[in-house]
């Protein structure tokens, strides 16, 4: 190791230690977006940040996503998918898939890559210890052009209605990491297919989160010009929503974001999942990187 390298090093732990002890006890829920995974590399570094956060006494929860790959599997299978209000539209063949993916293949995936770091990840969705419960989403848009409302039939998308808790706790106090697929039943027997970003809003709403973290594939959230908003109060948030600068999946991340604000987690931010050791990077270092949304 060089001296630049050893010197580097120390400056960063210098930095992190008080950050450590600050987080200590404390629940960090990340989301783990589909769009950010798929490098092996980054994968390894994802799934290392979050061994070190358990080993450093914070309690980490992993929701993750994997909208893409869902939309691949659909296409192998020949099924057609679209989103409405960045939402995919959800019927009862969709949903089927949706599970398989989500709390299979993905979450089975991350599940490996965190063990492989000498951690004990255990791989759940909603039904798991009646963690959550789902109703039927009732969302609705605005047409920019009429300015009238109308309600979307999405099929199998649910919004969380019910979190209990006893299973996280459990797990917090344990040698587990949770990991968890945005999946849920219904009390109406169906299961749910719900977007990971609005799922780890509720966990991290229900937990009351020390920070909620959601790892995407871009900087944060970017203005018009595409540059990086570093600061966004939940009303500049809201405008950026209804001017059309936040669109497409970035619109239930803003969303959950005020909603996680409104439910008391202290901190949230967007950030690119794609640069090595981000939730690290995040944590740890004074100047974050991506978008913190406040009050
Ligand atoms: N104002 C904006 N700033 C950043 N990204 C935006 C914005 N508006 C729309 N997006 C889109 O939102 C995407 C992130 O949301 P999404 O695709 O759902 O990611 P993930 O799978 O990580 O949850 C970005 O890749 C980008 O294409
Ligand atoms: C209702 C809805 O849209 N559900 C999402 C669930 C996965 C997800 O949210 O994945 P990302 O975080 O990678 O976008 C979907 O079907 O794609």
């Amino acid at each position: 190791m060089s001296m630049d390298d050893s010197e580097n090093q120390a400056r960063f732990l210098a930095q992190a230690l008080p950050f450590m002890q600050a987080y200590e006890n404390k629940t960090v829920v990340v989301k783990y977006g589909g769009h950010a995974m798929g490098n092996p590399e980054l994968g390894r570094a994802f799934a290392r940040d979050i061994a070190l956060l358990k080993q450093s006494g914070i309690n980490p929860i992993v929701i993750h996503g994997g909208g893409p790959q869902i939309a691949r599997m659909l296409e192998r299978m020949g099924l057609e998918s679209r989103f409405e209000g960045g939402l995919r539209v959800t019927d009862e063949k969709t949903v089927e898939v949706v599970e398989m993916v989500l709390a299979g293949s993905i979450n089975k995936e991350i599940v490996a890559l965190i063990n492989a770091e000498g951690e004990w990840a255990i791989g759940l969705c909603g039904k798991d210890g009646n963690m959550v419960f789902a109703q039927k989403a009732n969302k609705t848009v605005r047409d920019p052009d009429s300015n009238i409302e109308r309600v979307l039939d999405l099929g199998f998308v649910g919004e969380p209605v019910e979190v209990d808790r006893t299973l996280l706790d459990l797990l917090a106090r344990s040698e587990m990491i949770p990991v968890i697929a945005p999946v849920a039943p219904g009390r109406d027997g169906h299961t749910y297919n719900i977007n990971a970003d609005t799922f780890a809003g509720a966990i991290a709403g229900a937990l009351g989160a020390e920070r909620l973290l959601f790892l995407t594939d871009v900087p944060g959230v970017l203005d018009k010009d595409k540059q990086l908003i570093k600061e966004l109060s939940v009303a500049q948030a809201r405008a950026l929503i209804a001017d059309g600068t936040i669109s497409g999946g970035m619109i239930p991340k803003v969303e959950t974001c005020i909603e996680a604000i409104e439910r008391g987690v202290r901190g949230v931010v967007i950030l690119n999942g794609k640069v090595m050791h981000a939730v690290l990077l995040e944590l740890l270092t004074e100047h974050g990187a991506g978008t913190l949304i406040v009050p």
